[in-house]
């Protein structure tokens, strides 16, 4: 038997003996070599990607720096970057703004916002030029023209590095523009500056090595969300009007969400995707999108009908033939709509499901009849979405993200990727047998750790997949639905120290990534003492989750904070869903 005194006495012989000693002497002093060789060559590397950041910063600064020579020489004009895209479009055509002027005070506005929060990354001085030619125009069509335009940084524009903040991809320059950008400078929009995202765009953070981190305009303790964080915040925070996001698993809707404006996350397939930095686009079970975000309706339906355009079509003839509907968009039937306030993983807070059921009232008060619409009670335990969302996301366990990471600086967010890539498969399976579903997000993280282990185990969770979104498309045709209405997140928008732990509560965003149904978001209410009241009160709300928990913290002192509710419609079926969002709008009294 291994007694401490056994373990002592064999240690005893083994030192006595000169040659063992000698032994394990050189042993030890390999292993300190090796450490202090490993501990250099990282330092090494981490000063040279320091050097790398600053060199790509001060770039970015440069530009920062002729972009405010040239504004400069306008006079400040803070009411038009107050004003909407369709009331700028409409003096930008009958000549009483220059797509000049207007340029140069989206700049200015935007570089103020920038000063507080960090939202851009770096601005695009080629506008000018661009501004300037537009104003020679005689033609003055184009649903955009002379609008400036916000992109997100892994957006590809030509003559630009789209980094995602990932080193390796710093200084490769891309030579082409997306074709969501082509077809924005088509319609006479004027791209101007690219907003900031978290590191390799798999997080719901806003911060990067490279960029830094982005804070919420509404309350700068608070994330923006991500990851077209940079974007929601520089709309949020009144520096842009209109502009570029993608999203895979809600990262056109969380910011939206947490900084108060709109967006639209369209089916995969209807929007082009050429030209954007993608890192799982080998992905076919869950896809990524590039879409609108707005920082009012009526912005967003404007570049909604610029990215679903017959230019669009014409750049990528991939896409199906499927202009924007305008007939279908202007209808005004009435509507059956579902609405549903827990999705079965995530419990919303009082806040976010007020804010569905004002959506509901609204909606109703426009003429519409809202149904229940509990998926997750009709089709059953059996049919656990988040876990349908993860598995699939990371199918590879990360393993790509982690190898694209390898000389990089790690921020927590992304932590669990490299994490899962070196810990072998059977230890996160063993902790989730041991952890088991009752904590529904560490059920969900782990499923994600875990991975396939085999084609044959892969294919076989896709065919289930596809039989699952079957199943919620079939009770949705049986409910009759046009639509649905719910929560976008399950709390206010989150503090900035723990939204890296958030990834697995953005399970009402993810689910409409899983089944390729769009989905938009409209602000609708703001956080109340009230609200907050009913949090704390056990007998109203009982978070049940570690996760959850950590959420009731964050929203402490949240009052005043935009909540939003999501519209989703089946696929394709964008301009359905952008109805919706307008007679809910409607509905609140603001159009
Ligand atoms: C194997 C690693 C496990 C890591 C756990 C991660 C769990 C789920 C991953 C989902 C994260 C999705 C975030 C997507 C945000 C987004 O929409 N990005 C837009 C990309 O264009």
């Amino acid at each position: 038997m291994m007694t401490p005194q056994n373990i002592a006495s064999v240690l005893e012989i083994l030192v006595s003996d000169r040659r063992t000693r000698i032994g394990l002497l050189s042993l030890a002093s390999l292993w300190l070599f090796r450490y202090a060789f490993y501990s250099w060559r990282k330092s090494a590397s981490m000063r040279r990607l320091d050097q790398k950041h600053s060199k790509r910063r001060q770039l970015a600064q440069k530009r920062k720096d002729i972009v405010r020579e040239n504004f400069s020489k306008t006079r400040s004009a803070e009411n038009i970057a107050n004003r909407s895209a369709e009331s700028l479009l409409a003096d930008l055509k009958n000549g009483k703004l220059s797509a000049l002027e207007v340029l140069h005070a989206f700049q200015r506005k935007a570089f103020e916002v920038n000063e507080k929060i960090n939202c851009i990354t770096e601005p695009l001085p080629e506008a000018e030029e661009r501004a300037k030619e537009l104003d020679q125009k005689a033609d003055k069509s184009g649903l955009l023209f002379g609008i400036p335009v916000s992109v997100k940084e892994s957006v590809n524009i030509k003559g630009y590095d789209c980094t995602a903040g990932l080193e390796a991809f710093i200084d490769e320059i891309v030579d082409e523009d997306a074709v969501t950008v082509q077809a924005v400078k088509r319609h006479g929009g004027v791209p101007f500056v690219r907003t900031n995202v978290p590191q390799s765009l798999f997080s719901y953070c806003c911060s990067n090595p490279l960029y830094r981190e982005t804070l919420n305009p509404q309350d700068v303790s608070r994330s923006p969300g991500g990851s077209s964080g940079g974007e929601g915040a520089l709309l949020g925070g009144g520096g842009s009007v209109v502009g570029l996001g993608t999203d895979i698993g809600g990262s056109l809707r969380v910011p939206a969400d947490f900084c108060g404006v709109y967006s639209l996350k369209p089916t995969a397939g209807r929007i082009s995707t050429k030209g954007l930095l993608r890192l799982s686009s080998g992905n076919l079970a869950i896809r990524g999108v590039v879409g609108p975000m707005g920082r009012d309706f009526k912005s967003l339906v404007l570049l909604s009908r610029a990215l679903m355009s017959p230019e669009m079509l014409e750049l990528d003839p991939s896409l199906p033939h499927l202009p924007f509907n305008e007939k279908e968009f202007e209808k005004t039937d009435r509507l059956r709509i579902g609405y549903f306030t827990f999705d079965g993983v995530s419990k919303c807070q009082p806040s976010n499901v007020r804010a569905v059921m004002e959506a509901k009232s609204a909606l109703e008060k426009e003429g519409h009849e809202l149904v229940p619409f509990d998926f997750p009670t009709l089709m059953g335990r059996a049919y656990p979405s988040a876990d349908y969302f993860v598995r699939l996301m990371v199918a590879d366990r990360g393993l790509r993200l982690a190898k694209i990471l390898e000389n990089d600086r790690v921020e927590p967010a992304i932590q669990t990727v490299v994490y899962a890539s070196v810990i072998p498969a059977w230890v996160f399976r063993l902790l989730k047998k041991l952890v088991g579903d009752e904590d529904r997000h560490k059920a969900v993280m782990l499923s994600a750790c875990i991975g396939f282990s085999s084609i044959d185990e892969y294919f076989g969770h896709v065919g289930d997949f596809l039989l699952w979104k079957e199943a919620f498309t079939q009770l949705w045709r049986d409910h009759k639905l046009d639509a649905v209405i719910c929560p976008v997140f399950p709390s206010p928008p989150v503090l900035k120290e723990i939204i890296h732990r958030v990834t697995s509560l953005s399970t009402y965003c993810q689910l409409y990534n899983s089944l390729n149904y769009p989905a938009g978001v409209v602000p609708v209410t703001k956080v109340t003492q009230e609200d907050l009241d009913k949090a704390a009160d056990p007998n109203v709300f009982s978070a049940d989750t570690v996760l959850e928990k950590l959420l009731l913290e964050s929203s402490r002192n949240a009052q005043g904070l935009s909540v939003g509710v999501q519209c989703a419609a089946l696929p394709f079926q964008e301009e359905k869903c952008l109805r919706v969002m307008r007679e809910l709008e409607k509905g609140l009294g603001k159009m």
